[in-house]
């Protein structure tokens, strides 16, 4: 008897997953969009690409076979276009955002990225004057110590004659500044040369994200992998925000670090004056600062030293331009980097194409039927746009494969013979658009600015590799960058 029930539980649930297939493919309200018809079939093939790393670039070689609009679940549409960023993150809503897909885990604090609208408009209220153009002045000091430290540090290691692994000392520079921006007090990575526990519990948590959505998702595959796995990843995440909260909480009771427009002060004025954030939410939204504000900088770092290095006459044209335009390198300020090194701000630029920090599709949800860039997409339909996918567009960018920084020079933009002239520059949003955007655009680009035309200023740089495809990265939401190892030498004539 018992081998008969087996039987016809393993041919019903065969059957519910064909039927749901079939449906799926023919007969869903998404089924006249083009894409994977295997991933379409069986959502769960999303989530595993996602978990080991290859969902990205999957998304690209689907908008490259479909199109401008990839359907690569059943209930899921991937853009690229520049309309399809205004018409789901835009401020085209009201009050109201199209929901997030959060990964948050259950029990975990509220925070500004993710938390409900009204919770929403409360944090970035209150963080808004931590990334006014005031508080930017009164950071600049503090940003411009720990750049002088990594000079240091690069120096001593130019002089032993070492290599050095700048996706290193890049993350080392923006943790230290982001941690004593959140936290009032720095990590002393640059100091001690190393990762402080608290981030290399960050890069493990980073690379089991899309585990935790697999849980969400799918709670019986969960069940099974968590037998493995699942201990760990709760321990890390716990270690992670008791870390950050702790750290929080020292700050809240030293307001002698008040005045300095940290992101801290911020958040403890508002509370003050107005509506009170709780210490729970004060250790959470610190955390989520420093997760936001550090890595991704140092990713366009990494990822823009790389492409400068690897294509040729860039980083000479580059360091000629930084070295011209600064006889002495504390000339170099916030205010003189934005204005007089023009290509090498077209190097970032293009180093946010190729190699976006945050390279995949932020996925919200349609909570009422709606048109997304000409196309009729129903209520409950999962909608993002694809960074990577619409920046490696040739629909979007011409030669987009190569790493052009002209691209982005305003003379060349109003030049109609440039093969550039006719690129679609808005559909490449690195910072998002709209309500959600980055409240961090513009202290990252002081920062990035700051660090790379110090660097260009004092060393000359090679790859020790000169055929390593280095960008070719798994992504976990973010890439799991790999050591850059450069040959670095002090310029000649300082
Ligand atoms: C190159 C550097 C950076 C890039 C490419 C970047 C990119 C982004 C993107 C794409 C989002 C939208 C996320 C979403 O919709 O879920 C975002 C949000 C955010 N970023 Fe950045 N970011 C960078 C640097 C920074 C820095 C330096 C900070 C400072 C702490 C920061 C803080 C934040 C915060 C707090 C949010 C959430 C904003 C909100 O929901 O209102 N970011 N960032």
């Amino acid at each position: 008897m018992l081998p008969w029930l087996v039987v016809a539980a393993v041919a019903a649930y065969t059957g519910y997953q064909i039927f749901g297939a079939i449906y799926n493919i023919y007969f869903h309200p998404l089924a006249s969009f083009p894409g994977p018809k295997l991933w379409i079939a069986f959502p769960v093939l999303r989530r595993i690409f996602a978990a080991t790393g290859n969902l990205d670039r999957e998304l690209i070689k689907f908008h490259q076979r479909f199109g401008e609009v990839v359907r690569f679940t059943d209930d899921s549409l991937s853009f690229t276009t520049a309309q399809a960023w205004k018409g789901i993150y835009g401020y085209g809503h009201g009050s109201k955002q199209w929901p997030k897909e959060e990964f948050r885990p259950p029990g975990s604090v509220n925070n500004i990225l993710f938390c409900n609208d009204v919770e929403h408009a409360r944090f970035r209220k209150a963080l808004a004057p931590a990334f006014s153009e005031q508080s930017l002045r009164l950071q600049e000091d503090l940003i411009k110590g720990y750049v002088d430290i990594l000079i240091a540090s690069l120096r001593e290691e130019a002089d032993k004659g070492q290599n050095a692994d700048m996706t290193m000392w890049y993350n080392l520079t923006t943790f230290d500044i982001i941690s004593d921006l959140a936290f009032g007090e720095p990590s002393n990575c640059l100091k001690n040369k190393a990762y402080t526990e608290y981030i290399i519990t960050i890069f493990k948590f980073l690379q089991v994200v899309p585990m935790i959505q697999l849980a969400k998702f799918y709670p019986s595959i969960w069940k099974t992998i968590s037998l493995f796995i699942g201990k760990s990843v709760q321990t890390k995440r716990e270690n992670l925000f008791k870390i950050g909260t702790d750290t929080a909480m020292k700050r809240k009771n030293d307001r002698s670090k008040d005045g300095r427009g940290d992101f801290m002060e911020a958040l403890l004025r508002h509370s003050e004056m107005k509506d009170p954030i709780s210490d729970a939410e004060l250790g959470s939204n610190a955390h989520i600062l420093f997760m936001a504000g550090s890595e991704t900088s140092s990713t366009l770092l990494a990822g823009t030293t790389y492409y400068m290095l690897k294509t040729p006459g860039v980083i000479q044209n580059a360091m000629q331009e930084v070295r011209s335009a600064f006889e002495n390198q504390d000339d170099i300020t916030f205010t003189s980097a934005s204005a007089k090194i023009p290509y090498t701000l077209a190097c970032l630029e293009e180093g946010l194409r190729m190699y976006p920090p945050v390279p995949t599709c932020l996925v919200r949800t349609t909570p009422e039927p709606a048109t997304i860039s000409g196309y009729a997409v129903p209520a409950g339909t999962h909608v993002g746009v694809h960074q990577l996918a619409a920046n490696m567009s040739h629909r979007n960018f011409s030669q987009p494969d190569s790493f052009k920084p002209e691209r982005w020079m305003p003379e060349l933009n109003s030049d109609e013979k440039s093969p550039f002239y006719s690129d679609n520059r808005d559909a490449r949003q690195p910072f998002s658009i709209g309500p959600r955007n980055c409240i961090g655009m513009n202290l990252a680009f002081a920062e990035m600015r700051q660090i790379l035309a110090r660097v260009l200023w004092n060393f000359d740089l090679e790859l020790v590799d000169k055929e390593q495809h280095w960008a070719k990265q798994k992504t976990y939401v973010v890439w799991a960058k790999e050591p850059l190892l450069c040959h670095i030498r002090a310029r000649k004539s300082v």
